[in-house]
């Protein structure tokens, strides 16, 4: 079968978090700074190396079969691919902010106004749906020191902590749109035996990723109350303890209600609770 092509970014927010994913999915390679493309040596893969903005091109035009970049990327490029799996890192906001001090309090404030930014094709657009005529200064970076340098009255860029918007004496006004990275294809890709068994792979780690696995002990009597506050993948393994009338019980939990969940046991009886990171989870 045909070896796929995959891009990912070559340097810059999303290349760590791509590189680590794909380790995570089992496949080895190397990972030069220098290289511009690397071969899988276990699976029928090669990964391109390229600036995120090539990336959603790069895949609808079949260079790439698959490429992992920022949603805001893709919208701004127009491109037709298809979506197999959001991705959970790289999320940001896309944000229109103005200087501290501006008097604008809406949207039709910006009527006439000037706004920098690097997502022209984005702005345009949510300027037209809202009824605005504005200017749009479109450049490559650093946006954030247009309306300090005069060249604008507004920016439009990515938004994370918020914390190069303060330190440029901005506040965010309107948000445009929210990202994350995601895994794309060409058409029909995901149809493909290699795409779907990689798929699967990559949903395993996204799977284990949200939940941890946990052992704890606790007395027959207090069982019950334990088990109904832990689904488990299918339910709880309750194994015998030397101690009598006592158990412990192994389960997984999902990150985003861990402390609660962990209070809940505690006050239900639970003891010695053990937390562990999961590595994959097989569904
Ligand atoms: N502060 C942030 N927090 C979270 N995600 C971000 C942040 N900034 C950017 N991103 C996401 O990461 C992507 C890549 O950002 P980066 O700044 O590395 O892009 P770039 O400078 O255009 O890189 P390249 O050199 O590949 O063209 C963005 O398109 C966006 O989806
Ligand atoms: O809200 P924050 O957490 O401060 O993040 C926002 C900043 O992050 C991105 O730039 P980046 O630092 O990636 O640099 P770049 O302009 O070179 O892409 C983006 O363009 C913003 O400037
Ligand atoms: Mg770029």
């Amino acid at each position: 079968m045909k070896t796929l092509k995959i891009a990912i970014q070559k340097s810059g927010r999303l290349n760590e978090k791509s590189v680590e994913i794909l380790k995570n999915c089992g496949l080895s390679f190397e990972n030069y700074k220098s290289s511009l493309i690397s071969t899988v040596t276990n699976f029928p893969l090669e990964i391109l190396f390229l600036r995120d903005d090539d990336i959603p091109e790069y895949v609808q035009d079949g260079i790439a079969d698959l490429g992992i970049v920022g949603e805001n990327v893709i919208t701004e490029v127009n491109a037709n691919v298809e979506y197999l799996q959001k991705l959970g890192f790289g999320k940001c906001t896309l944000k229109i902010a103005i200087p501290n001090e501006s008097e604008i309090t809406d949207i039709s404030g910006l009527e006439g106004k000037a706004i920098a930014t690097s997502y022209p094709v984005i702005l345009e657009k949510y300027l037209k749906d809202n009824n605005v005529n504005a200017i749009v200064r479109t450049i490559s970076g650093s946006v954030e020191i247009g309306p300090g340098l005069g060249l604008s009255d507004a920016i439009c860029d990515i938004v994370s902590t918020g914390g190069t918007l303060k330190s440029n004496g901005l506040k965010p006004f309107a948000e445009v749109m929210k990202s994350e990275a995601v895994l794309i294809g060409n058409k029909g890709i995901e149809l493909n035996e290699d795409v779907i068994e990689l798929l699967q792979r990559i949903r395993s780690v996204l799977r284990a990723k949200e939940t941890k696995y946990v052992v704890l002990n606790v007395a027959k009597s207090n069982l019950e109350k334990v088990v109904s506050l832990l689904p488990g993948v299918k339910s709880p393994t309750v194994v015998p303890l030397f101690e009598p009338d006592w158990v412990a019980v192994h389960s997984v939990i999902a990150e985003q209600d861990f402390w609660e969940k962990i209070n809940s046991l505690k006050a239900a009886g639970a003891e010695g609770i053990v937390v562990m990171p999961i590595e994959k989870i097989i569904a």
